[in-house]
């Protein structure tokens, strides 16, 4: 093997260095070990290739020097003879493969034991060409120095280095090649081309290969920068010198000849390395592939297609160039803040993974982001692996020590100390200290973690194939046992009437696993209870002014005012509802959201009492961005309990929670029983706004529609809950479309952290196909959704079909998130249908219209024989009577 030594030195040492790159390995001799060129080379990629030796080392500190150039990743640093023989004790800390020593014979001769177990490579000087004599002492050293193998595995090598202008004969290279000897040749006598006084890189390489096939090829593996196979082919000598020359992969075909890879094809090959094997006789060509690949079935390799973090970084790259329009790559690639979002939750689910199976499924998302970040900036995976490698080459190792913003060991002291301080005062049962915005995880993913596989689909019907029967019964959403859920609800309802605050703190301990000293934060809210980072505080600020804008637009502050005959004027005024109860959920993910759609139009509409019920956080305390909205809200007390009891508290009354006139809003099915059980108690004489249950969300889409944003809102609803419902109506899709729409719900879903729950609503959740807009509409009106978006052509002119649907999302860029947030309308809305009937929340839920009438004397004696003779009809003589005796004076009767 030949190994060109390139001096930094010269002019043109780097067009040498890129000239010799395709060989194992090159000796870069230095002037100091910071040289500045020598620094440059080692910022760059190939570093694994270097063998560095600087002339001179730092004397008051030559340790630190080798340290850096081998932390720089430099395979070896090469040292004097002498620096050994001074103390070889100081370098026994570097590991032998990283150490390489230069010495003439003659000091080969004094080299003790000791060195030998040092370094892994000798370089003997010799100061004339190669000769019978200096052979024959060159190999008696290659003999003793190569004995055994290196600790951790390979070869001793020992390197005949010839001077300056020496040109060896190939017959000696081969000679000592043969004898395991490796030849140093300064980089001048070297030539890709063959010329003249020079010798050819091509020829000296192969000087020492042999071939042991008939036909004196050579059999040559060809692999990708991964090192992943992509086939098997031959070369002979003079592909392999037309190799070195152009720089690509060229072979031999055994019936073309010499064969210049992707000439026809396109699928050219540049050439990053040739290595040979260990004995001799096979060769590997690292190549960077081109075009579809090297096989000429048109795949990457001939082994078959690549897969795992290979084939995720190929595809990535190939989307990177064609990424399919509106698919959630795409997005991806252009939305930086989601892909660093997507990092963050991905890294976060790994650290609090446990399982092994989780901890695989967390880390393939986090690299999953993470390559989407590198290929959306042009670094490839093999660029990640390069950084891996550089790091595996350093010898100083760091602390490894966290930055303080992810220490993670503080943080728990913190808290600890914090919660510690907590139970040490008495009236403040929240902590002091701010958690991150985390949502809690989702009930069904703590429990069961495992089936975590399967195709995500909806079920799928073609509506002119289904009976009246058949789609009537599609009308209907999963079932609820409602019996069941009240009877689990009745007594929980009664306990809190009768037992108050001891009854809500035990079932608060018994549902939601937290046992509080107190159940009632009262305003004012402390600010170490709203600590919020700022840029969820201004996500916050902007909904509640959107929200507000659009609630405060819905306030009629002017009373109605009607004269329906001279002198017969009817009014119509509304005064708010002084006291109400607002339930925010918190079970399987915390709303704060929902605080600010029952918090802002309760404020608008002027309630004197705002009591905000929502379940504490395990840690017994409420999430900062609740309490910074019923702050905002201007909320007089925070009740830190769910479910039935927390409905029955306000309806009620508890010692420390006040009774409302009205409760509102949404929450699972012991929340929404409870407030159906109250509000028909009359001796509670509480209202309830509407039965809002399990969210549910229905689209009708066409040809124009995006499949990634059609799935994308599909998933947005069916992540709520295990019970929440999702339907699409298809109206006139192809079959590709359709299975478009399939491959992205079942894509997007599997990204999801709650992939848990969507996999159980999806399947509860169906398609239905449809010719016609006409029926598409018939079908949403009797469904009657909480929620329905148009992905339609000129999607608003179909809104005027609308007749029952809680709220309408219009066109593509409607998402219905938008509407959950923070665009202005509110989220709290009816489900189950109930949109025939009932509105969502808005400014008029907290507000009574109470209506005033005013007669003057002409009015009256307008009226009078109407209201008069009414009354007659119905038997009601005292009713006739109240305007009879007005009507006689006025007439003089
Ligand atoms: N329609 C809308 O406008 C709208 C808006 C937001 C949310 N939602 C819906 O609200 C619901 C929120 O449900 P959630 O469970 O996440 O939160 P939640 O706050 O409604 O319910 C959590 C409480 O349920 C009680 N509970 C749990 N298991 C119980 C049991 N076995 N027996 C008695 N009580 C029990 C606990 O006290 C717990 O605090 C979801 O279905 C979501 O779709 C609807
Ligand atoms: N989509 C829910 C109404 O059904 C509301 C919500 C809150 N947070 C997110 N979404």
């Amino acid at each position: 093997m030949i190994i060109p030594r390139i001096d930094l030195a010269a002019e043109d040492c780097k067009a040498q260095l890129s000239a010799y790159r395709l060989l194992p390995n090159q000796v870069l001799v230095a002037p100091t070990a910071d040289n500045a060129t020598l620094q440059t080379i080692l910022k760059n990629q190939n570093k694994d290739a270097y063998w560095v030796q600087p002339a001179q080392f730092d004397s008051q500190d030559p340790l630190a020097q080798i340290h850096m150039l081998l932390d720089a990743g430099s395979d070896k640093v090469v040292l004097p003879y002498a620096a050994f023989a001074a103390d070889a004790s100081a370098f026994s800390h570097i590991p032998q493969e990283r150490l390489a020593v230069a010495l003439t014979l003659a000091e080969f001769e004094q080299v003790q034991a000791s060195l030998l177990s040092l370094v892994s490579v000798f370089i003997l000087t010799i100061n004339d060409p190669p000769s019978s004599t200096n052979t024959e002492a060159i190999k008696r050293v290659a003999q003793a120095a190569q004995a055994g193998l290196l600790p951790r595995g390979g070869i001793k090598r020992v390197v005949a280095s010839f001077s300056e202008n020496t040109v060896p004969q190939l017959a000696s290279i081969t000679d000592l090649g043969r004898a395991g000897i490796d030849i140093l040749l300064s980089s001048n006598v070297l030539s890709k081309d063959i010329q003249e006084g020079k010798l050819n890189i091509g020829q000296a390489f192969m000087s020492t290969v042999v071939s042991d096939r008939a036909d004196g090829l050579f059999p040559t593996v060809v692999v990708d920068e991964q090192g992943i196979s992509l086939g098997l082919v031959y070369s002979s000598l003079d592909s392999v010198v037309e190799s070195f020359k152009t720089g690509k992969g060229v072979y031999f075909s055994r019936t073309r000849g010499l064969w210049h890879k992707g000439a026809s094809s396109g699928s050219t090959q540049d050439l990053v390395k040739v290595h040979v094997d260990c004995d001799s006789d096979a060769l590997q060509f690292t190549v960077h592939q081109h075009g579809t690949g090297f096989c000429h079935n048109n795949i990457r390799g001939c082994f078959g297609p690549s897969s795992g973090l290979a084939h995720l970084d190929q595809t990535l790259q190939s989307r990177r160039i064609s990424a399919p329009a509106g698919s959630y790559t795409q997005r991806l690639f252009n939305d930086s803040n989601l892909v660093k979002s997507k990092i963050m939750e991905e890294a976060e689910e790994l650290c609090d993974a446990s399982t092994p199976e989780d901890i695989a499924w967390e880390t393939a998302d986090l690299i999953y982001f993470a390559l989407v970040k590198c290929v959306a900036n042009g670094v490839t995976l093999r660029d990640v692996e390069q950084q891996l490698e550089n790091r595996s080459r350093k010898i100083s190792r760091r602390p490894g020590h966290a930055k303080p913003k992810w220490d993670v060991s503080a943080k728990e002291a913190l808290l600890a100390a914090a919660a510690a301080a907590v139970v040490a005062a008495p009236a403040a049962p929240q902590l002091t200290v701010a958690d991150p915005p985390a949502a809690p995880k989702p009930a069904v993913a703590a429990q069961s973690g495992s089936a975590k596989s399967g195709r995500i689909s909806m079920k799928s019907y073609k509506m002119n194939a289904l009976s009246a029967d058949e789609q009537k019964k599609l009308l209907l959403r999963p079932i609820i046992q409602s019996d069941d859920i009240m009877a689990r609800v009745k007594p929980i309802v009664q306990s809190v009437r009768e037992r108050g605050d001891a009854a809500l703190l035990e079932l608060t301990a018994k549902f939601d696993g937290v046992q509080l000293q107190s159940t009632v934060i009262s305003a004012p809210f402390s600010p170490e209870s709203m600590i919020l980072d700022e840029q969820t505080r201004r996500a916050i600020d902007q909904a509640y002014d959107n929200i507000q804008k659009f609630h405060a637009a819905q306030l009629q502050d002017q009373a109605l005012v009607v004269e329906t005959m001279p002198g017969v004027v009817c009014t119509r005024f509304s005064r708010p509802i002084e006291r109400v109860g607002l339930y925010v959920p918190g079970g399987t993910a915390v709303l704060p959201s929902t605080a600010l759609m029952l918090g802002i139009p309760a404020a608008v509409a002027g309630c004197s009492e705002i009591v905000i019920a929502t379940p504490p956080r395990k840690d017994g305390s409420i999430v900062p961005e609740v309490m910074y909205v019923a702050h905002k809200v201007g909320a007089s007390k925070v009740l830190m309990a769910g479910g039935a009891q927390a409905v029955a508290a306000m309806a009620y009354g508890t010692e420390s929670c006040p009774k409302v006139d009205k409760i509102c809003g949404p929450g699972n099915q012991y929340v929404t029983a409870a407030k159906m059980l109250t509000q028909i108690d009359s001796s509670s004489l509480v209202s309830i706004d509407m039965p809002a249950g399990p969210s549910e969300l229905l689209v009708i889409a066409d040809m124009t529609s995006v499949p990634a944003y059609v799935a994308s809102d599909l998933l947005s609803q069916a992540e709520h809950g295990t019970d929440s419902q999702v339907v699409l109506i298809a109206v006139g899709l192809t079959a590709e479309h359709l299975s478009a729409i399939e491959d992205e719900v079942h894509e997007q879903a599997n990204r999801l952290p709650r992939v848990d729950i969507v996999r159980e609503s999806i399947p509860k959740s169906y398609i239905i196909a449809v010719d016609s807009m006409e029926e598409a509409m018939k079908f949403s009106n009797e469904y009657a959704p909480e929620h329905l978006i148009l992905h339609l052509e000129e999607a608003e002119r179909h809104v005027e079909q609308v007749m029952n649907a809680g709220s309408v999302f219009v066109g593509h860029w409607s998402p219905e998130s938008c509407g959950d947030y923070a665009s202005g309308t509110n989220h709290t809305l009816p489900t189950y249908g109930y949109a025939r009937m009932y509105s969502g929340v808005n400014t008029d839920t907290f507000l009574k219209h109470i209506t005033s009438q005013q007669l003057t004397k002409e009015g009256l004696d307008a009226i009078g024989d109407t209201v008069m003779r009414l009354a007659e009809i119905e038997g009601l003589e005292a009713h006739r009577n109240a305007v009879g005796v007005r009507i006689r004076d006025i007439r003089g009767l």
